[in-house]
């Protein structure tokens, strides 16, 4: 478990939950105020901003526009620092404009939003923490900034979440301790006696499930299915992918074998939330694969976190696996959190006329074995 940073002479809201408080204002547009070396900028999501608080945020400058790398080199434009672009806002873009230039949904049917003019030199620091609160607030990584004088001030006289740079971007990359807050007994169709537990993050973040089937012993490996949610294949039966057959496949095979862990990670849409799996979708309709697709709406192929999988592991009682799954990636990531994963066992089902393309991309671009 990592260690909680609050200090505990403060009565105030540490940076883990100044954190969970800057996601609830990205979402409802509200901006938030961040302070690095030397240089300090309001930021608000671009998905949320309203025309009002527009107008209010050039009342205080110049305002930037930060994207990801990926979504920038969709609409041409070059990355600054690394991962990160910083685009101009001409002086007459509306929100309009600016949630074009975020969102792409509409890239092929406006192909010419620009041209869009990035800007180089300085630093990317404050852009790559506002673009990272978007994502984490699961929203679509785009974020306007206005560089300002007197951050503390600011956030004092308006009532702003005030971030330092320093402390969020560890505070955004920790894995957050996660509590068993409770546990009960749940039978199943497909996979007989078992209990549910609710591990709920410090972080305010969401919960994760963790599903015993039968009483398996912690000194074996145990069968485990380390699975993220996909609220369309699993409660839907959408065609469109496998996770639905693959977790009924899962709870089946524990309850033939009398033991195992299901571990249901709330991390939909590999980590990019349900509406941008949405966006994602919708690029998919206009020719894009799923890789693409995310890397078009700015987002990594992969964007989930499979440390927290370890931790409920460890949290129960376990060090060795067996791991139900065609996907590398979960076997290298549970191994490098110091879990042994004896075995990985294929869980090949549910192929359908409707998701060979996109099993086939995830096997050619993510490295999935077919
Ligand atoms: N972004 C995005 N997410 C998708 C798409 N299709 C399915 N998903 C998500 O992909 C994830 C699939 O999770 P899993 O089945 O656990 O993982 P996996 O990487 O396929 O690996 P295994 O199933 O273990 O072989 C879920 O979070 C789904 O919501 C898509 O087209 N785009
Ligand atoms: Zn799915």
């Amino acid at each position: 478990m990592t260690a909680d940073p609050r200090p505990f002479s403060s009565l105030g809201p540490g940076i883990t939950e100044r954190l969970a408080r800057a996601r609830g204002d990205l979402r409802m547009g509200v901006p938030v105020v961040l302070a690095g070396e030397g240089e300090a900028a309001l930021a608000v999501a671009v998905e949320a901003l309203d025309p009002a608080r527009l107008t209010a945020l050039r009342a205080l400058g110049t305002p930037e526009l930060a994207l990801t790398s990926h979504r920038a080199e969709t609409l041409k434009a070059f990355a600054c620092d690394g991962d990160i672009a910083r685009i101009a806002v001409p002086k007459d873009a509306d929100t309009s404009w600016l949630k074009a230039i975020a969102d792409p949904q509409d890239d092929l049917r406006v192909p010419m939003k620009g041209p869009v003019r990035g800007l180089y030199g300085g630093s990317g620091a404050l852009h790559r923490a506002a673009v990272l609160l978007a994502k984490s607030a699961r929203l679509l990584p785009a974020a306007l900034l206005v560089k300002v004088e007197h951050p503390l001030a600011l956030a004092a006289d308006h009532g702003l979440t005030f971030l330092r740079l320093d402390e969020t971007m560890p505070a955004l990359s920790r894995l957050s301790p996660l509590d068993n807050v409770v546990a009960a007994r749940l039978p199943m169709a497909l996979a007989g006696a078992g209990r549910l537990h609710v591990f709920r993050p410090d972080d305010g973040g969401d919960e994760h499930y963790a599903i015993e089937i039968g009483q398996p012993p912690r000194d074996r490996p145990v069968l485990t299915r380390l699975h993220s949610a996909c609220f369309t294949g699993d409660v839907l039966g959408s065609l469109k992918c496998d996770c639905g057959p693959q977790l009924h496949a899962a709870l089946a095979q524990m309850g033939e074998e009398g033991a195992g862990v299901l571990l249901y990670l709330n991390q939909e849409g590999r980590g990019i939330g349900l509406a941008n799996k949405m966006r994602a979708y919708s690029l998919q309709d206009q020719g894009f694969d799923t890789v693409e697709a995310n890397h078009r709406l700015g987002f990594e192929d992969d964007e989930r976190d499979f440390r927290i999988g370890a931790e409920l592991l460890r949290g129960l009682g376990f060090s060795a696996v067996r791991l139900l799954t065609n996907n590398p990636r979960k076997v290298a990531m549970l191994e490098s959190c110091g879990l042994r994963v004896v075995d990985r066992v294929p869980l090949k089902v549910g192929k359908t006329a409707e998701n060979a393309a996109y099993l086939a991309t995830k096997a050619a671009k993510s490295g999935h074995l077919l």
